[in-house]
C-alpha cells in the first residue's frame, strides 16, 4: 500500500497501557469538556482526546461512534529507514534559556520551571508511517502508556509513550502519579551499577526537592476536591527503560459527581511539566521558549459514559508529519540546575522516542 493510504487508515485514536487498551471507531463528534459525558451517554459511547499544555487552551475531546477497550496491544518491531538529516541534538539556546532560568529563581521570582526543546528528522523520501512508529513503541515501551492521536486540521499524528499518568479514576477512587526528578540508565539494565545510579537519585537533594515541590502543588490543588488522599511520605523509583524518575503514587476518594478529565484539569499543568508558582512559570516558559507547546505536555486519556478513566500527561512524543518527526523534551529547572546538565537529561529524554525511529538523539 503506497505510503499516503497507509496512513490515512490508521486509527484516529489508539492509548495501549499495560492493562488494556483503547480504540476509537467510526465518525468522531468533537464535544467540549463540559458537554462531553452527556453526549457519551446518548451515544452509547465515551470520551477520548488531548487537552493542550496551556489551561486557556481549548481541548480536543471526541465522542467515537464506538469505544472498543480490549487487551493491551502488541506490536512489532521494524528497523525503520534513516532521516536525511536531525536538526537540534545540540541546542545552545536551551543552554542559554536554562541559565536565564536560574538566574530569576536565585532572584527569588519562582521555584521551579520546566523547559523544554525539539528535535526534529527530516525525512527527503517520507517519513516512517504512523502505524510502524507505534508498533515499535509497543515493542520497545511496554509499561508505558502508548498513544497516538490524529491533529486537528492535519494529516500528523501526535504518538508517544508517556510514562506519567496524571489523573485516573476507578468509580470515585483516583490515583496520581507524579514523576519529577531523573537520571539516565547508562549501565547494563539491571546491573549493580543500573541500581546504584536509581539510589543516588533517591539520594539526590536536588531532585529530591524537584519532586517534593510537584507532590506539595498536586496536595493542595486537590484537597478541595476530594473526600480523602493519602501522600507517601518518600517517593519511589520509576524505571523506564532509559531513564529512572522519583515518582509518587497518590491515591484517594473524589467529591461526588466528579470525572477523571475534571480531577485531571485541576491539576494540569502540574509543577512536573510547568513549574511552581505555576503563573510565573507559565510566563517564564512563554518567554524562554522559542516554540508553541500545542499538545506536548498536555494530557491524552479517554473515560467513559460515567466519567471513569485515565489521562496521561503527553510526553517522550513527536508531531509526525509526511516529512518530519519533531520530538519534545523537557526538564525540571530550579536554582541547582546547570545548563549542561538539563541540556543532557532532554538529550536522554529525546532517546525513547528516538529508539522507536532508530535514531541517535545525544
Ligand atoms: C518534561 C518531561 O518530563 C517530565 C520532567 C521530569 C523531570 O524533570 O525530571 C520527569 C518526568 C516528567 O514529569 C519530558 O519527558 O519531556
Amino acid at each position: 500500500m503506497p505510503e499516503n493510504q497507509q496512513q490515512s487508515t490508521f486509527a484516529p485514536f489508539l492509548l495501549s497501557t499495560p492493562q488494556h487498551s483503547v480504540r476509537a471507531h467510526g465518525a468522531m463528534q468533537q464535544v467540549d469538556a463540559t458537554e462531553a459525558l452527556a453526549v457519551a451517554r446518548q451515544r452509547g459511547s465515551g470520551v477520548v482526546g488531548l487537552v493542550p499544555f496551556h489551561p486557556d487552551r481549548p481541548a480536543q475531546l471526541m465522542v467515537p461512534e464506538h469505544l472498543e477497550i480490549s487487551a493491551p496491544l502488541a506490536g512489532k518491531e521494524t528497523q525503520l529507514p534513516q532521516p536525511d538529516s536531525v536538526e537540534g541534538i545540540d541546542n545552545p539556546d536551551f543552554r542559554a534559556a536554562v541559565a536565564a532560568a536560574v538566574a530569576r529563581m536565585n532572584d527569588g521570582e519562582l521555584d521551579k520551571v520546566v523547559l523544554s526543546r525539539l528535535l526534529c528528522a527530516h525525512y527527503g523520501q517520507g517519513a516512517p508511517a504512523p502505524r510502524e512508529i507505534f508498533n515499535n513503541l509497543l515493542v520497545q515501551q511496554p509499561r508505558a502508556y502508548v498513544f497516538s492521536a490524529k491533529l486537528p486540521g492535519s494529516d500528523s499524528y501526535l504518538m508517544g509513550a508517556s510514562p506519567e499518568l496524571v489523573f485516573s479514576t476507578e468509580n470515585s477512587e483516583f490515583t496520581t502519579f507524579p514523576l519529577a526528578g531523573t537520571a539516565a540508565r547508562e549501565a547494563e539494565i539491571g546491573s549493580t551499577d543500573d541500581a546504584q545510579i536509581g539510589e543516588e537519585l533517591m539520594r539526590s537533594p536536588k531532585d529530591r526537592a524537584e519532586h517534593s515541590t510537584v507532590v506539595d502543588d498536586i496536595r493542595t490543588r486537590l484537597l478541595p476536591l476530594c473526600e480523602d488522599i493519602a501522600v507517601p511520605a518518600v517517593p519511589q523509583l520509576v524505571a523506564t527503560p532509559q531513564l529512572w524518575h522519583l515518582g509518587t503514587k497518590i491515591t484517594g476518594r473524589l467529591s461526588e459527581g466528579l470525572s477523571s478529565l475534571d480531577g485531571a484539569r485541576a491539576i494540569h499543568p502540574t509543577p512536573a511539566i510547568c513549574g511552581f508558582p505555576g503563573d510565573r512559570a507559565l510566563k517564564l516558559i512563554e518567554e524562554l521558549e522559542d516554540f508553541d507547546r500545542g499538545f506536548f505536555g498536555g494530557l491524552v486519556g479517554w473515560m467513559d459514559s460515567r466519567g471513569n478513566g485515565e489521562w496521561a500527561l503527553v510526553l517522550r512524543c513527536a508531531e509526525i508529519s509526511s516529512t518530519t518527526a519533531t520530538l519534545f523534551a523537557g526538564a525540571g529547572i530550579i536554582a541547582a540546575s546547570t545548563p549542561a546538565g538539563e541540556h543532557a537529561e532532554t538529550g536522554n529524554k529525546f532517546g525513547s522516542f528516538g529508539k522507536a525511529l532508530g535514531i541517535t538523539t545525544r
